[in-house]
């Protein structure tokens, strides 16, 4: 990390107030289980909160709570005496534990992407670009930063560049409370304690308020922090400054033994045996009535005692007004336009303008959302792989029924051909959608729950962004396979195409939805499995005598209306099929060619192009919309 580098922020970044933090009393349930009792803190602008304790002692729940992302059953949360709502969600940044992040996409592409959608439209695209170098520097992140973030299966950034990246993310929109889930976890010693000097530097310089949960600090960054509170079992086994807390342990007969790391020290202690955790929480109770115990954790602020809170009133700008009014206007926000997402690190232009606003407009967010969903799609829809598989079937399809003659006893061969392009890109496209899905839901819940864009610029992008992905291979494979047949007319060949292409793209809807609705890729291919075997054997092709009573399904196929549209096409416009000597059509006996008509009717087919064409629309638009509903309201982030 370089040392000696402050973090300079573009002018419009400037604006941020310094918050002050108060819990007070804070109680969680989750699933019927009290998680945290009665939790209290404060921390103020430039200083930094440690919150420790056993793993499972709710580190990571009162960091939900404290950023809005759960409910609490009873206390308060309070940014400048101002209960937490949507409006001051957004000053609030939270880098969770995990890093998630699309992993074909380079370390820079994603800072730019996040730049150009969490910053706000009055900064041009030159300045977020040198913003977004700045921050590389600060958190000396210049050496990987064309490395692709990568995961399980592809290398890329190491674990300690991935959570510097993480934090470069957050940084970025220049937050006034930065909420850190063990940010050092996974880092050796020197790594960490480096990120945890550049956080306390730039909370003290920056006044920003800052809290971290951290497993087991080394003594050196343990006295970095200005605050701690360690909790065990949900409870408050000490608050107040890390430098007091030895002789907290001393005054109750736990003397931290010299040169001990007193972070193990105390650990041990919340760790060890029930008698020793009653004495702890009771010295915490007691504690309370000193009078070095913040007044501000003592007393409600908003509703009667004023006076105690004058003290700090007069060091931030009273515009913060009552929480009756702020939830007033959140409730009017256009937050609720189009997320359910509430913890958030975006800045937008001006402070507390009463109304959130997102950073961008609907506009930049869709452009921004297109190109970031082409880069990041393109190495996996166009992977090596895909080419080989796309050319090898290309060529095997057309080896297969190569040059075959306009004549009845390749009818069922042509018929072949069609059929198998269907159904095959109909698979590739849904199964496709349903697999990129899982990683992907994790990044939009993320962003979602930042506040960085409208859902529907994203639904919209996605359509738009993968679409020139999602047709180059079928074309690809088309103009492979097609002329090999032996047919040659460019009208009809692109016509096919787009029939197939459509059919492709009905197929990534139906996989977008199942991927969007099912939270279990087992259920979701099982699922998809499902419809897409049932959708073949309606389709027209592998069973044309379909008991009256399951006639109803092939209407639910959207192979069938693909399939038939290709037959209508190929054999309207193409050249004539011949007759065989031994033809089993009747018109044969009076034609030398078979109607086109008789050929569909044999197959079950009996709607025309365009109601098969307006039937494959209604698909796309119905698992479009669909899709969007699920995402919008049944599987809101958390
Ligand atoms: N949704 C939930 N329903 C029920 N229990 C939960 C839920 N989420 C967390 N818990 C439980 O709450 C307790 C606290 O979890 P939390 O993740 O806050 O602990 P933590 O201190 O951050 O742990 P660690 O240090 O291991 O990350 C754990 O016992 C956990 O199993």
């Amino acid at each position: 990390m370089v040392e000696s580098t402050s973090i300079h922020f573009p002018s419009i970044l400037q604006q941020q107030r310094p918050l002050e933090l108060v819990f007070r009393g804070v109680s969680v349930t989750l699933d019927k289980k009290k998680i945290l009792h009665d939790v209290s803190g404060v921390v103020r602008p430039g200083e930094v909160l440690a919150v420790m304790g056993p793993s499972g002692c709710g580190k990571t729940t009162l960091l939900n709570a404290l950023s809005g992302r759960i409910k609490i059953d009873s206390g308060s949360i309070r940014l400048n005496r101002e209960n937490i709502c949507k409006r001051l969600r957004k000053k609030i940044c939270y880098v969770l534990q995990q890093d998630i992040f699309f992993p074909d996409l380079t370390l820079r592409q994603t800072l730019v992407y996040t730049a150009l959608l969490r910053l706000p439209d009055s900064l041009s695209y030159a300045d977020k670009i040198q913003h977004v170098d700045h921050i590389i520097d600060v958190l000396d992140l210049r050496r990987c930063q064309d490395t692709i973030i990568g995961d399980v299966l592809k290398r890329g950034l190491s674990g300690g560049e991935k959570k510097r990246a993480n934090i470069a993310c957050e940084l970025l929109t220049n937050p006034s409370l930065m909420l850190l889930d063990e940010p050092t976890s996974g880092l050796d010693s020197y790594s960490a304690y480096s990120l945890m000097s550049k956080l306390k530097k730039y909370a003290e310089k920056e006044r920003k308020t800052v809290v971290v949960t951290v497993h087991q600090p080394s003594s050196q960054i343990f006295y970095m922090f200005d605050k701690l509170l360690l909790l065990c079992n949900g409870q408050t086994a000490y608050f107040g400054d890390v430098k007091k807390v030895v002789d907290f342990f001393n005054d109750i007969g736990l003397p931290v033994t010299p040169h001990y790391n007193p972070a193990d020290f105390i650990l041990e202690q919340v760790k060890g045996s029930e008698e020793i955790k009653e004495k702890i929480l009771a010295a915490s109770k007691d504690a309370r009535k000193l009078p070095d115990y913040p007044e501000e954790l003592i007393s409600d602020c908003v509703s009667a005692t004023v006076n105690l809170c004058d003290k700090y009133i007069h060091n931030f700008d009273d515009r913060c007004h009552t929480n009756a009014k702020d939830e007033d206007d959140s409730g009017r926000s256009s937050w609720s336009d189009d997320t359910q997402s509430h913890a958030s690190s975006t800045v937008s232009g001006t402070e507390d303008d009463g109304s959130w606003q997102w950073p961008t407009c609907f506009w930049t967010q869709f452009k921004v959302l297109s190109q970031r969903n082409f880069q990041e799609a393109r190495p996996r829809m166009l992977s090596k792989l895909n080419w080989v598989q796309t050319v090898g079937l290309g060529l095997l399809a057309g080896l297969l029924w190569f040059q075959l003659e306009r004549k009845e006893e390749s009818l069922h061969d042509i018929q072949g051909w069609m059929f198998f392009s269907t159904t095959y890109w109909m698979l590739f496209a849904l199964f496709g959608a349903l697999a990129s899905f899982p990683s992907e839901r994790e990044v939009i819940n993320k962003e979602r729950l930042s506040g960085a864009y409208r859902l529907s610029a994203y639904y919209l992008a996605k359509m738009v962004g993968e679409l020139p992905l999602t047709i180059t291979l079928p074309t690809v494979y088309l103009l492979i396979s097609y002329p090999m047949l032996g047919f040659h007319s460019p009208v009809v060949f692109l016509t096919l195409l787009g029939f197939l292409l459509l059919n492709t793209v009905v197929a990534q809807s139906v996989g977008f939805f199942v991927g969007a609705s099912c939270m279990d890729l087992e259920v979701s291919i099982t699922i998809s499995a499902l419809y897409t075997l049932a959708t073949q054997l309606f389709g027209g092709y592998l069973a044309t005598n379909i008991p009256s009573w399951l006639k109803w399904m092939q209407y639910l196929s959207m192979v069938h209306y693909a399939y038939q549209n290709m037959q209508i096409v190929e054999f309207s416009d193409g050249s004539p099929i011949q007759c065989s000597t031994t033809s089993k059509f009747t018109a044969c006996k009076t034609n030398s060619h078979i109607p086109v008509q008789d050929i569909l009717e044999a197959q079950g087919a009996t709607l025309p192009l365009w109601a098969n064409t307006l039937i494959l629309l209604l698909f796309l638009l119905v698992f479009r919309v669909l899709g969007y509903v699920v995402l919008r309201y049944f599987r809101r982030p958390k």
